[in-house]
């Protein structure tokens, strides 16, 4: 449904792009979760696509189609729950639909229909006369969903939609999500929490600095990093340890533990055979697939939280 094509985006006066050539492919019925660090550029790119930035070098195609034109056509088709609360506090959740629903353009029954609609998806009948202000960071996000589903978009952006967010809410929240891709709609989902990308993406492109880094379904991301190998020793012998293990793969930083990214097809027996045979003592070992984090330290050798 969505296509974007080496798009680039710099601020004015920002010395480096915040955006560098990012080609992407979302559809409908899917999650594509934009997983990267603070100041990776998922802002920036959400922006693009809502409309909020213009496009400087690249192109963003809905079916085929500059978005610009489609937008123009169907102003409604896109819609973001961007990060900040995007509601008038005064004025109560009803109300607040209600308005975001005319600028909408939705008009008479439909408009009910909607709004109705919103306030059930969203959990939020019993507080519809609440004012805006007085909800709770959850409750409030709920708002943010809401008031973005009311014209039925084919595709939403969610930007950190559960920063601020208790644990009930967050998982209320990610299961809306999700569910909404089960309906057909094509959702953007932009998060540095890698737990919440695992949990509702089918597709994931890792970013950094303005690049992509990874892209592909989570399976293929996560089997990418399968052999993962985790080893604190005893004591000492870490050098000797280090060198050893480079012969297997590729040594990650950190001491403890030392982290191998085992080459294609190596197994895992053989490393702890050499470490016996070097008298070197292990005293935990971690193996297996490895999750969305390490696969971004193994690419940019930082932590995602760090990062
Ligand atoms: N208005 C701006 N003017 C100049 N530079 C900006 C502006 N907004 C963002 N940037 C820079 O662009 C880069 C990408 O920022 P962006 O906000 O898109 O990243 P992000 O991944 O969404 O991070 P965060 O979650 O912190 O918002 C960063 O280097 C940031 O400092």
């Amino acid at each position: 449904m969505l296509a974007l094509d080496r798009l680039a985006f710099r601020y004015a006066a920002a010395a480096r792009p915040a955006l560098d050539g990012i080609s992407l492919r979302a559809q409908r019925g899917e999650v594509l979760g934009l997983l990267g660090p603070n100041g990776a550029g998922k802002t920036t790119l959400i922006s693009l696509l809502a409309g909020l930035l213009t496009v400087q070098h690249g192109e963003i195609l809905v079916d085929g189609e500059p978005l610009a034109l489609v937008r123009k056509r169907h102003p409604t088709r896109i819609a973001i729950a961007p990060q900040e609360y995007a509601f008038y506090p005064m004025l109560t959740v009803r109300e607040n639909l209600c308005c975001f629903a005319g600028s909408a353009r939705l008009t008479g029954a439909r408009l009910g229909d909607r709004v109705r609609a919103g306030l059930a998806f969203a959990q939020l009948e019993r507080f519809a006369d609440v004012r805006a202000e007085r909800l709770s960071g959850g409750l409030k996000r709920r708002l943010n969903l809401a008031i973005a589903l009311l014209a039925e978009p084919e595709l939403v952006l969610f930007d950190e939609p559960t920063v601020g967010v208790d644990p009930q809410s967050r998982a209320f929240v990610l299961e809306s999500i999700r569910s909404l891709a089960s309906q057909g709609v094509a959702v953007i989902y932009a998060s540095h929490y890698m737990e919440e990308i695992e949990a509702i993406a089918e597709r994931v492109a890792i970013l950094d600095h303005g690049r992509v880094l990874r892209d592909g379904t989570l399976d293929e991301l996560l089997s990418e990093g399968a052999a993962h190998l985790a080893i604190t020793l005893e004591s000492g012998g870490v050098e000797q340890a280090r060198a050893l293990l480079s012969r297997f793969g590729e040594l990650l930083d950190g001491d403890a533990p030392l982290r191998l990214r085992l080459a294609e097809a190596q197994r895992v027996a053989p490393v702890f055979a050499a470490l016996e045979a070097a008298g070197l003592r292990v005293r935990h070992a971690q193996f297996g697939r490895c999750d969305l984090e390490q696969l971004f330290m193994s690419l940019t050798h930082r932590s995602l939280r760090e990062a």
